[in-house]
């Protein structure tokens, strides 16, 4: 069905196309009648519908028919099968293309979507609380209103970074993924807590503010990790102990490991 009043349309309403959707709405990016999202389960549709007042289809072409400016918000997996059922009517201007797939490349995007402008962008997951960070790349046939477009969308979600596209797999492993690790080393240390004597509940929030503190002072207080880390670390006192573990644990080499496996693996992603 198309929707003619549509003008900025979703495909793929899971986690990280209703974080885009909750906060684009909050901000009056746009207004929930002018956003259409496509998703194939039902649940999901009625869920969007119902919390944001927005209209939703099953059908993936009526959102290209229906939409100026498109995010494709589907697994990298899915796009050869969503691709394949679309046709692309002529328009006037070339329709915006905002991807957010893990690994697939704007030659690829752009060889998918015939005729379309595309921005391949990798938002994280803070973005549902407007604390995500966006690297943007832009492909050849976008115009300079449409980068700014795709910049005011992303900004709406947090930061935004323009950077070439050879380095989208690399951002894609360290801040696409990072939630992902740093939840981990939350954890982490909640468990260690609770391994010396602290209530589960009062460790995990002891480690989350640790956690969103310390990114806070190194933000705002424009320091060098190692400064920070030499001001916790009193002579002969416990962080230096504590350091002197994670060093003999392999912390360091296992996230430059995790950044290194990350970025193979959205390298294969865009060959799937
Ligand atoms: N999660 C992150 O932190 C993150 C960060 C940056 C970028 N990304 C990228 O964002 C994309 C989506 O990730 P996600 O975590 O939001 O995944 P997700 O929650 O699984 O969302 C994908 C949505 O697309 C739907 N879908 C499946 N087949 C479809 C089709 N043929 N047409 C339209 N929609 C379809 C899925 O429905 P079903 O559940 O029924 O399959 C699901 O609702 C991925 O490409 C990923 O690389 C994710
Ligand atoms: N989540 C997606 C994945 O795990 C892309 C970055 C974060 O593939």
């Amino acid at each position: 069905m198309v929707m003619p009043e549509a003008t900025f349309g979703v495909i793929g309403g899971g986690m990280m196309g209703e974080a885009l959707i909750t906060r684009l709405l909050d901000q009056g990016v746009f207004v929930p009648e002018a956003v259409i999202v496509s998703d194939p389960q039902a649940a999901r549709r009625e869920i969007l519908h119902h919390t944001y007042g927005v209209q939703t289809t099953a059908e993936n072409q009526a959102v290209i028919d229906a939409a100026e400016t498109v995010l494709l918000a589907i697994k990298p997996q899915m796009l050869e099968a969503v691709a394949e059922n679309l046709r692309f009517p002529e328009r006037e201007k070339p329709p915006l293309l905002l991807s957010i797939l893990a690994g697939v490349t704007l030659a690829r995007l752009e060889q998918e979507f015939l005729g379309w402008a595309v921005v391949r962008a990798m938002p994280n997951t803070p973005a549902t609380v407007g604390a995500g960070v966006t690297a943007l790349a832009a492909g050849e046939a976008v115009s300079t209103a449409q980068r700014e477009q795709a910049c005011a969308i992303f900004a709406s979600v947090g930061t935004v970074v323009e950077v070439p596209e050879s380095q989208m797999d690399a951002v894609t492993a360290l801040s696409g993924s990072g939630p992902g690790y740093i939840a981990l080393v939350v954890e982490a240390l909640a468990d260690g807590g609770v391994a010396v004597g602290l209530p589960r509940a009062i460790a995990l929030e002891l480690a989350i503010a640790t956690v969103r503190g310390t990114g806070e002072l190194l933000h705002q207080g424009d320091l060098h990790p190692a400064v920070l880390k030499d001001r916790v670390t009193s002579p002969g006192g416990t962080t230096i102990a504590g350091i002197a573990a994670l060093e003999a644990g392999g912390l360091r080499s296992a996230l430059i490991e995790a950044v290194r496996s990350a970025y193979l693996r959205s390298k294969e992603l865009g060959q799937s």
